[in-house]
């Protein structure tokens, strides 16, 4: 078992005083290599807090966040977004897609900031459309795709760098249960063929059916854990 990514007694605490939240409560997950783990739970359980934290977006008002074994939640704001650019991909529910660009100038223009050497773009471009079954609508624009070649074209941007770590949050939630259900297949397929992690959070039973793992987080601390395979 490789870990990729651990917390160890995590808690995030927003703002002072009476104001206070603590959005999340010595919260302990890890996460291996080649597993899809699901986050779920109420709204303002601490989904999003705990994905942001693992992704290196935020950092831990206690506690750590380890990728690879180095604790990113101490490392100051550059060697995060390092880390995080190079290693991971990001996918989020309104897709976040560029208006102007073709998917595949979408697609080149992730690669483009994850630093990847630009004699690999094309190659990247094309394997990474065609694995989302995009190729054929790699010159149309965003507003020319339906919700879900639109979010597919997201997965194609997240995974040309070839991230350890692909993390979504409420990948599935604009698009209707069908749509849904082929995208939840395709991220199934990325970590059976593509070795890949994946975190992401979700309301959608069709992803908890593909998930290895289920974490359920209530009122910011883990309340189950489910291995399914
Ligand atoms: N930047 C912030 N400032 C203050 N409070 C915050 C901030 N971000 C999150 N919170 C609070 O922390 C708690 C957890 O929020 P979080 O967004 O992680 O929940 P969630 O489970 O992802 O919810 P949802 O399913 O609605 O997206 C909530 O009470 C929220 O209001």
């Amino acid at each position: 078992m490789t870990l990729i990514a651990e917390t160890k007694s995590v808690e995030r605490i927003f703002g002072r005083g009476a104001a206070a939240v603590r959005a999340l409560q010595g919260v302990e997950m890890h996460v291996e290599k080649g597993r899809l783990l699901v986050l779920k739970g109420r709204s303002g359980s601490g989904k999003t807090t705990l994905l942001n934290l693992l992704g290196g977006l935020d950092r831990p008002t206690s506690g750590s966040v380890y990728f690879e074994g180095r604790e990113i939640g101490k490392l100051p704001d550059h060697a995060r977004t390092k880390i995080r650019k190079k290693h991971m991909g990001f996918i989020f529910q309104s897709f976040g897609l560029l208006p102007l660009m073709s998917a595949a100038e979408n697609v080149e223009f992730g690669l483009r900031l994850s630093g990847a050497s630009a004699a690999t773009w094309k190659e990247r471009v094309g394997e990474s459309l065609d694995f989302v079954g995009l190729s054929k609508r790699a010159q149309h624009r965003p507003f020319e795709m339906s919700g879900g070649e639109q979010q597919r074209c997201a997965i194609a941007r997240a995974i040309a760098s070839r991230p350890t770590l692909l993390l979504a949050d409420e990948p599935t939630a604009e698009l209707d249960s069908k749509t849904g259900l082929q995208i939840s297949r395709l991220f199934r397929r990325l970590v059976d063929e593509g070795e890949m992690s994946i975190v992401m959070t979700t309301h959608d039973p069709g992803v908890m059916e593909v998930a290895d793992d289920v974490y359920e987080l209530e009122d910011g601390r883990i309340k189950t854990v489910r291995g399914s395979r």
